[in-house]
This record gives C-alpha cells, sequence and structure tokens, in this order.
C-alpha cells in the first residue's frame, strides 16, 4: 500500500507495522506533523515553562579517595531531590561514549530489511525488539522515536542475538557502566542503614534492558513528544545522551526544588553520563528517593540520539520498602509485590506520569 499522509490508518500500517518508523516518514519528504503524532495539548512540553538544570556533574572519581563523603553526599541528596544528576569520571570509556552515539545514527539509517526483523512479531529472539513510539496501539497521539530494546542475559546470548552492527559497543557499555551502577547503589544503600552487600546488588540489578533511541528532527516539535511523561520502572538508569538536548524532568511541589517553571531541562555535558532514580528504588527506600517524571522532546534541527541502560530487579524478586528505612519511618508506604507483577501492570498501558507507582503505593 502507498503511504498517505492525510490518512491515520495508512501513516500506522507504513511506520508501525510494516517498521519503516517515524525515521522512514521524515525521510519521505515530510513538511508537517501528521494528526496522529498531535499530541494534545497537556501531554506537550512548553519549553517557555522550563529551566535548566544548573548543577555541576557528579565526579566519580572521588569516591575513592578523601572525597568520598562529600561525594556520597551529593548523589544522595541529588537522588532525594530531583531523582536525576550527571556523573564524570563514571569509568565507562569516553572514546565509547562517542562510538555509542554514532552506532546508534548508522543503525537507524540502515536499510528497513535490516531493522525490520527485529519487530516484536517475526524477531528471532525474544531478547531483541525494534519498534517505534512507546506503545502504539494504546496511546492517543504517536510518540515521535524509534528504538531498538536489548536484553542483557549474559555475553554469550549477546553475541549470538543482538544486531550485528551495534553488538560489539553495547556489550562493552553494560559491561563497564553495570561496575558503576553498583557503586553508586551501594552509595544509595548505605545511606539507608542497609549494609550494601554484593549479593543483594546483583539480585536488584539482576535484569538489565539496553535502548538505543533515535528522535529525529521534527517540523512542528511545539506539538509532538519523543517520549512522554513516565517514570522508568526499574533500580537505576544509565542514559547517554547526545548534545542535542531535550530531556525534561518535572519539578514537583516536595522535590525541595524553587519551583519557578513546570520543567527542568537535562543539559547535555561533554562525556557526562546521566543516572536516574527508579520507582523500585523508591519503594525500597520507602519514598526517600524519587524517581522523577520525564520526557523528551526534540526541536532541533538535527536528530537526536540517546543509549539507556536500564537496571532492574530479576523478575521473581520480591520487592517492599526496606526494613531498616520502615523502622526509621514507623510506616510502610508501599506493599509488598513481585517486580514482575508491577512490570507487568505497567507495560499494558500507555505512559502516564507517574502512575505506575499506584500499583505499590499503601493507601
Ligand atoms: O532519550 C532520553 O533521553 C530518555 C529516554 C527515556 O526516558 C526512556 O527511554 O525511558
Ligand atoms: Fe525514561
Amino acid at each position: 500500500m502507498a503511504l498517505n499522509l492525510d490518512d491515520a490508518k495508512s501513516i500506522y500500517e507504513f511506520v508501525v507495522t510494516e517498521g519503516n518508523g517515524i525515521k522512514g516518514l521524515v525521510d519521505s519528504g515530510l513538511s508537517k506533523v501528521p494528526t496522529v503524532y498531535v499530541q494534545p495539548p497537556n501531554e506537550r512540553i512548553d519549553k517557555e515553562n522550563a529551566i535548566k538544570l544548573e548543577l555541576p556533574p557528579i565526579d566519580l572519581s572521588k569516591l575513592d579517595g578523601p572525597g568520598h563523603h562529600e561525594v556520597a553526599e551529593q548523589i544522595v541528596r541529588a537522588a532525594e531531590t530531583v531523582g536525576f544528576f550527571q556523573v564524570v569520571n563514571h569509568g565507562v570509556p569516553l572514546q565509547l561514549l562517542e562510538s555509542l552515539k554514532e552506532t546508534a545514527h548508522k543503525f537507524f539509517s540502515l536499510p528497513l530489511e535490516r531493522k525490520a526483523v527485529y519487530l516484536a512479531p517475526v524477531s528471532p529472539s525474544p531478547l531483541v525488539k525494534y519498534g517505534t513510539s512507546y506503545l502504539p496501539e494504546k496511546e492517543k497521539a504517536l510518540g515521535w522515536k524509534d528504538y531498538i530494546l536489548m536484553q542483557y542475559t549474559g555475553d554469550d546470548e549477546a553475541l549470538r542475538y543482538w544486531p550485528e552492527e551495534i553488538k560489539g559497543v553495547l556489550l562493552e557499555y553494560v559491561r563497564s557502566s553495570i561496575i558503576m551502577v553498583k557503586r553508586l547503589l551501594g552509595v544509595l544503600l548505605e545511606n539507608l542503614g542497609v549494609k550494601p552487600d554484593d549479593s543483594l546488588i546483583d539480585v536488584l540489578t539482576g535484569r538489565k534492558t539496553l535502548a538505543m533511541i533515535y528522535y529525529p528532527t521534527c517540523p512542528n516539535p511545539d506539538v509532538t513528544i519523543g517520549i512522554g511523561r513516565h517514570s522508568d520502572i526499574g533500580m537505576l538508569t544509565v542514559l547517554l545522551q547526545d548534545e542535542i538536548g531535550g530531556l525534561y524532568v518535572r519539578i514537583e511541589e516536595d522535590m525541595n526544588y524553587e519551583k519557578k517553571a513546570e520543567w527542568i531541562e537535562i543539559p547535555p555535558i561533554p562525556d557526562a553520563l546521566v543516572i536516574n532514580v527508579a520507582d523500585m528504588l523508591q519503594v525500597l527506600s520507602n519514598g526517600k528517593y524519587r524517581s522523577a517524571e520525564h520526557a523528551v522532546r526534540n526541536t532541533n534541527t538535527n536528530s537526536r540520539v540517546s543509549v539507556p541502560i536500564f537496571t532492574m530487579p530479576l523478575e521473581t524478586t520480591k520487592i517492599a520498602p526496606l526494613s531498616q528505612v520502615i523502622q526509621k519511618d514507623g510506616i510502610a508506604h508501599y506493599k509488598e509485590f513481585m517486580f514482575v507483577d508491577y512490570m507487568n501492570n505497567v507495560y499494558k498501558n500507555a505512559l502516564d506520569g507517574k502512575k505506575s507507582l499506584h500499583f505499590a503505593k499503601i493507601g
């Protein structure tokens, strides 16, 4: 069927079903945003209503020296307030970060056949999924992004199943990032009065999902969104963003952040990685650490790429506020549940800010 830009069904077929993605649509010579991509006004991010986060990045090399306490405090403070921070001297090779961004651009520029083999209905492996938008069949408007998602279940499986063009750099990225994630979690758990033992941290970060995301330039970015308002579901997310910008975090009243706007933009910092707190860390800490609501829009004339690693508990892990924290707080704000149940509950619905956490809340 030929693509008809005035027909929503034709666009859906071309973009979602055939797997051409938003990349294919933009490349077809789009001059204005089709209606299926126009977000309702309350889902758009008004750039005028956003401020830049001025916090300097946290230098993780100091964790090993006399500056340990100061750095640990910066990490804790960020997790308790905005739920987002940036790190430098993180141990992930800088050359690798450049290769990852380059590789992401190259992957999305591949011919359709190389990408469409990973569409959910036909993917040769449950570990790899290529697609567009977040949940096209459930969303009011489609998101202006394409992605490829990969589960990391071990080096051998990654080498066997992940796409040839990207697996080398991604494997190196997950190996080096996970060391950093474990250190950060150690600091955050210790601050809650929990002895950060390796086996606990291994279970809490046992599931690792990697993605490469592509947000092409948009003829009218004011009405579209790359990824809508959401919080991440796991423990900590590591995010490599490029120099384009467009990652926004919602400011909430109780964030201890001066509310001068609705959104904070997390500015690109060369060589830095963005870290954010996700839902399970909020639950374990009984609400002390915040999984922040965030969203992406690309207003740049160039395409944006990002490469996140979502660390999460193993599926069957029982999650509940840590006893050390409940003892201090005198009350649990979240019930106990199995992580896989939380995950399944989130993945069946379109994104809606922090509503995901309602599943776990008591009262
Ligand atoms: O692309 C980004 O900067 C963020 C992506 C994101 O928030 C997500 O995929 O959960
Ligand atoms: Fe996210």
